[in-house]
């Protein structure tokens, strides 16, 4: 088969630069181009400059439309706004957009959802391989513990980062809501602050941390009466979810409309 044609959305960005390396590296596509918002100061460099992979004489640019004709697939690693936008373009151009975002509201998730009747989207907070298996385990776990063991979700990341919960704290829970059989919705508790009472039984606690360098951890805390069980990723490298951004818009090439997972992508 012949390389897939990859844009990549929000090239100037930590994990812009991130995905031009990977396709760049990646044997099965080939970059056809980058895009930033109006009035960036990266509009019109080179992305192969921008990435530290020497130049490949293809620029950022402002104009996704004209791209999106000439591409099969974009990765998108923005903001909920500028991907709510991109999804409704990408349904109009029948390609895969493969959305790693998170902090989306739920307008946002609605605009993602009505643009997949036309394009093919693979969505995920986290797209590493490990997030995925650690996922996996989460709901194994929380299938074979009853509720005496209390959930609590911990995860850190770089003092850059805007939104909280992180998008895989947020898959975490919802696997551990799965393995229970429950809402997230429902036993989520974000933030806790003052006087708060006791835990609920059943509860599913996140916290949040914040600072320096740190690409992304994740602890699942499992806590009993006497015993803990804790599992926990680490991601020191940002290209394992630009590769596997790469691995999604690959798989998604050529299957029906609609959303999938890094799940479906990776078959766990
Ligand atoms: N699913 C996963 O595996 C992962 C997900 N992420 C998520 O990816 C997102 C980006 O993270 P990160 O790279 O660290 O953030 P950055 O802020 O470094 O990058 C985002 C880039 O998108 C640009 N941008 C904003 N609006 C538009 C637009 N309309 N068109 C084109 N580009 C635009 C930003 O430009 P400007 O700075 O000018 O606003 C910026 O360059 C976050 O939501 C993060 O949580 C991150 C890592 C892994
Ligand atoms: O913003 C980041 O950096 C990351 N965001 C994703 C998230 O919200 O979980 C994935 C990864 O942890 C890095």
């Amino acid at each position: 088969m012949s390389e897939m044609r990859l844009a990549v959305m929000g090239a100037a960005g930590r994990m812009g630069r991130a995905l031009i390396r990977a396709v760049h590296e990646s044997p099965q596509s080939t970059l056809v181009g980058g895009t930033e918002a109006a009035g960036s100061e990266a509009i019109g460099k080179d992305l192969g400059e921008l990435a530290g992979v020497g130049a490949l004489g293809i620029h950022v640019t402002d104009d996704p439309l004209e791209l999106f004709t000439r591409c099969e697939g974009i990765l998108d690693f923005t903001s909920p706004n500028a991907t709510a936008e991109y999804a409704g373009l990408a349904a109009q151009g029948r390609i895969v957009h493969v959305i790693g975002t998170t902090g989306f509201g739920e307008s946002d998730e609605q605009r993602i959802a009505s643009a997949s009747r036309h394009a093919t989207i693979v969505k995920a907070g986290n797209m590493s391989l490990g997030v995925n298996l650690l996922t996996a385990l989460t709901e194994k776990v929380a299938a074979a513990l009853d509720q005496d063991y209390d959930i609590e979700i911990v995860e850190m990341h770089h003092r850059y980062k805007v939104d909280a919960p992180s998008g895989t704290a947020l898959m975490l829970g919802e696997a551990a809501a799965s393995g229970r059989q429950v809402a997230l919705s429902e036993h989520a508790v974000k933030a806790r602050e003052g006087h708060t009472g006791p835990r609920q039984s059943g509860d599913i606690g996140f916290a949040t941390l914040r600072g320096g360098d740190v690409v992304g951890e994740h602890t699942v805390v499992f806590a009993g009466q006497g015993e803990r069980v804790e599992l926990t990723h680490r991601a020191t490298d940002r290209q394992i979810f630009a590769r596997g951004a790469v691995k999604a818009a690959l798989w998604a090439r050529g299957k029906p409309p609609g959303i999938y997972s890094m799940r479906d992508v990776l078959g766990l």
